[in-house]
């Protein structure tokens, strides 16, 4: 895993978000199939019409070692984009996770796995693989636009994505966040004395 993936790994998706404004995250329907689960890498994307999963195929087929796929399924929960036995060859091809703006089914065999799967839930129904659907272009999935090579990290609050050239700097602002999130939390959680005069302090400057 290169050095900057690693590091985003290490941050909570909150602290993320807060170093980009709230401005990046997918919508929240879009949550990971066991709450443990947390994904880092960089976005293959995939664009799908729904009910037509032969882009994900393609996608599973081209993937670098520790890619996410990040899938624009336009929010579909009718058609999975795949089951059990598509996720486990994305899993033996050594891919990172997978994103999805839409649904998977057989979740029974897919939480076997331990293979991190983020979707808006599960269905019954499969896609069809009739050849339509793009790979490596630009996406919108939840919500938020997704570029391939942008940095993806995904746990339990949800998915954030990184624009590849803003990764330094969100990556410095996020670390600088979660500093500071932890000695907030250090100085005040249990101490009441301290928690009122940090929420006089919050409360006279938004009142102002
Ligand atoms: O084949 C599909 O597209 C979906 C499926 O059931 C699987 O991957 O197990
Ligand atoms: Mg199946």
């Amino acid at each position: 895993m290169s050095d900057i993936i690693s590091q985003f790994k290490k941050i909570p998706t909150t602290c993320i978000s807060d170093a980009m404004q709230g401005l990046n995250n997918l919508h929240p329907a879009i949550k990971p199939l066991k709450e443990q689960y947390t994904i880092s890498g960089r976005a293959l994307t995939v664009k799908m019409p729904v009910g037509d999963n032969t882009a994900v195929l393609q996608a599973i087929r081209d993937a670098k070692h520790g890619d996410i796929l990040v899938i624009d399924a336009k929010g579909d929960t009718y058609r999975a984009i795949a089951g059990d036995f598509v996720v486990g060859m994305a899993q033996t091809l050594g891919i990172g996770g997978i994103v999805v703006d839409g649904v998977i089914r057989d979740i029974a065999g897919i939480k076997e796995l331990n293979f991190p799967v983020f979707s808006r839930g599960t269905t019954v129904s499969a896609s069809a693989k009739a050849g339509a659907g793009e790979i490596n272009v630009p996406i919108s999935c939840g919500g938020t636009a997704i570029n391939p090579g942008d940095i993806i990290v995904g746990d339990v609050d949800g998915v954030v994505v990184i624009p590849q050239a803003l990764e330094q700097d969100i990556l410095e602002s996020a670390l600088d966040k979660m500093e500071k999130d932890q000695q907030r939390s250090d100085e005040i959680s249990g101490n009441r004395k301290a928690a009122i005069e940090y929420l006089d302090k919050i409360l006279s400057k938004a009142k102002k």
